[in-house]
Parts: C-alpha cells; sequence; structure tokens
C-alpha cells in the first residue's frame, strides 16, 4: 500500500495510513524502508491471537477512529483479517472501501484459509475493485457484473519494482541457493510434515543449499525448527526485511513456497516457483511455466526440484514475467478514485 500511498499524496489527495498491528514486528522494518510511518497504530495484535480474535478486536478499535477521521473512501489490500475488518468497519459507518487485489479467487473456500473467505467476503462489500489481472476482474464480473471493476495490476508489484531498483544486484551464493518459504494454516500439522521431508530430500542432493526465512507465526516457528534445525545444507532464518528479501529472490535458482505474494514477485524477478500448495489463486503465473503447483508430497518437491537443478530445464522455465502488474497501479488506482470521488 506505501507506493499508493505515495502517489494519493502526490496526486494531492489527504491520506491517513492506519495499520492494525498484524504482524506488526514485520511491518516497521517495511515502514522503514519506504521512509515512511503510520499514522494510525491499532496495535491489535496479542500472542497466540486467533484471526476471529483480531477480527473481533478491529471492529471494536476501528468506529471512532472512522469517526473521528470520516474518510470518502477506505482501501484495503489483499486478503488479510485486517482487511476483512477494516472493510467491515468501513461499510457499517457508511463509507465506500476500495479492494486493492480484488477479484484473486482459489475457488476453495478453505484454501487459503481464511484468506479466500476474507477476499470473498472483502470484494462483496467493496465500491471499488482493483484487479491485479483480467482473470482477477472476469471472476468479479461473474460475481457481481462488470460494474466498478478496473484492472490496475497489484501495487506489490509497484513496491517490489521501485525497491528492486533502488538496491545494487546481489553477489552470487557460492552454491546454487534454494529460497523456502512455507506458512500456510492449511498445511499446518501433516502438510508441514511432508513439506520438511521433501525439503530434506532436496537439501540432501548436496550441490544446493536452501535458505529458509521462517515465519514468526509460533505454530509455523516450532514445527519447522523442529523438523529442519541443524540440517545440513538447510539455513533457518528469522523473516528478513523486505529489501533483504527481494536480494535472497534475485540471488536464488528457484523458491519453493506457499506464499501467495512470491508468485508475484519472484516470476518479475526470472525466477521459477514450486509452490506448495494444491491450488492457486494466481494462475497467470502458472500459464507462463514459470510457476508450477506442486502440492505438498516428499516426492513431487524432490523431483520437481531436481528439474531446475537440470540447466536446459532451467534455461525454459527461468525468465522475467508481468502478468500481475507493470509497476503503474498506484497511478491507475488514483487516477479510478480521482473519477470515483468525483
Ligand atoms: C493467501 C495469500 O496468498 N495471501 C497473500 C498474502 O501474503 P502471504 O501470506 O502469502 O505472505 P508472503 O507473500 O509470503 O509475504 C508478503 C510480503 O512480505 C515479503 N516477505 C516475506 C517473507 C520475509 O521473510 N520477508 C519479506 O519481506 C514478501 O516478499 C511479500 O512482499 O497476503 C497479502 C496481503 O494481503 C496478499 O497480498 C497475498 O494475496
Amino acid at each position: 500500500m506505501l507506493p499508493l500511498a505515495g502517489a494519493l499524496k502526490q496526486a494531492g489527495f489527504r491520506h491517513s495510513l492506519c495499520t492494525t498491528g498484524q504482524h506488526r514486528d514485520m511491518l516497521a522494518q517495511v515502514f522503514a524502508a519506504f521512509g515512511a510511518a503510520p499514522d494510525r497504530d491499532l496495535a491489535l495484535m496479542r500472542p497466540g491471537q486467533a484471526p476471529v480474535a483480531l477480527l473481533s478486536s478491529i471492529l471494536a478499535a476501528l468506529p471512532p477512529v472512522l469517526e473521528e477521521l470520516r474518510p470518502d473512501l477506505m482501501l484495503v489490500h489483499g486478503d488479510t483479517t485486517t482487511a476483512l475488518g477494516a472493510a467491515l468497519a468501513a461499510f457499517h459507518a457508511g463509507i465506500p472501501v476500495g479492494h486493492v487485489e480484488a477479484g484473486l479467487r482459489s475457488h476453495d473456500l478453505t484454501r487459503p484459509f481464511p484468506e479466500e473467505a476474507n477476499r470473498v467476503a472483502v470484494d462483496a462489500i467493496a465500491a471499488l475493485r482493483f484487479a491485479p489481472t483480467a482473470e482477477a476482474a472476469a471472476n468479479l464480473a461473474r460475481e457481481y457484473g462488470a460494474g466498478r471493476v478496473i484492472v490496475t495490476g497489484n501495487t506489490a508489484i509497484d513496491a517490489l519494482l521501485a525497491m528492486a531498483g533502488s538496491l545494487p544486484q546481489p553477489p552470487a551464493p557460492a552454491l546454487p541457493r534454494i529460497l523456502v518459504t512455507a506458512h500456510r494454516r492449511e498445511s499446518f500439522g501433516e502438510g508441514f510434515r511432508r513439506i520438511a521431508e521433501g525439503l530434506r530430500r532436496v537439501a540432501a542432493r548436496g550441490d544446493v543449499e536452501l535458505l529458509y526465512p521462517v515465519h514468526p507465526n509460533p505454530a509455523v516457528r516450532g514445527a519447522v525448527h523442529e523438523a529442519l534445525s541443524g540440517r545440513p545444507g538447510i539455513t533457518l532464518t528469522d523473516p528478513l526485511d523486505y529489501p533483504a528479501m527481494i536480494q535472497a529472490m534475485r540471488a536464488c535458482r528457484f523458491v519453493i513456497t506457499d506464499s501467495g505474494g512470491l508468485q508475484e514477485e519472484a516470476p518479475a524477478l526470472g525466477k521459477p516457483v514450486l509452490v506448495l500448495r494444491e491450488v492457486t489463486e494466481r494462475p497467470e503465473a502458472v500459464a507462463t511455466g514459470v510457476v508450477r503447483v506442486i502440492g505438498t508430497d516428499p516426492a513431487r518437491i524432490e523431483a520437481e526440484a531436481a528439474l531446475l537443478m537440470d540447466p536446459g530445464e532451467y534455461a525454459a522455465r527461468a525468465r522475467p514475467v508481468f502478468p500481475y502488474g507493470d509497476g503503474r497501479a498506484s497511478a491507475r488506482i488514483v487516477a479510478a478514485i480521482r473519477e470515483f470521488l468525483g
């Protein structure tokens, strides 16, 4: 959202940046990287808080803020519980909602959980739906008709290209590096055990190193450290700050992940992605061949990683593709907002 905030400011709109504090430790460094700061920090994150408890705190904390600020529009991004809570609170206050990253659908309400349901609910409420792709816009048109859907690209790609452009080319690692992230709720338990076994098999090749920045959610951290800590060829780290994450993507050979953002970012940086999910809401990069959805079967993870170690196969699948935006999403969103507010 920070590129969009910058574009709004430049266009002469007054805005107020409000954070709920969901993932607050990961948020501070993002603001720092963009030289920005929140205007309001609701500081609602509590240890061990389930998404539904966070949702109820947002619904309690936001109304007085909205009452005070009385905005003409509330903008939310993506599929977090924060986005859902903010959209609901704005809707109840009679404030129109603009949804950035609208229309993504895995078409399975339980995967990713709870994000798919969050997206559907936010889109239902939104007065303006900013779809990253034509396919996302088509999903919205099927559900709500074509009105108030604008294909803009994702502001996440604005952020990525701006930040990557300001960083030097990272040095090449000694051994080919595979960047790994996995933190989806629907993978907790058996899914993580299978993913860990797959990663151990990949590391056992001996000709690669795996770099895994581990999500701070205690349910993720515990399981990952127990399964993978101390394994040769596997480095577990704390989450990387955003510029370091971009450098890690640029320096790696390919990415293995269940994340959503990385399915957009890594292809824009020319890196193949193996997705540890059964379904994705981002089919566009899959269609280019740069991203492949492989599930969590350890043998499949091992085999797909082996394929990407093959020079010919790699050359065919490692190229920059930009299905999720050209870095100008914020400008398009600002133009649409200007028209909407009149
Ligand atoms: C279900 C799903 O697909 N939802 C996605 C979800 O994102 P997610 O939960 O899949 O999260 P990630 O994509 O992994 O990361 C987020 C960002 O943080 C960077 N990052 C990551 C690890 C690290 O150590 N250092 C970092 O800097 C990374 O590069 C990226 O920019 O929420 C977003 C908001 O609503 C949605 O837009 C998006 O649909």
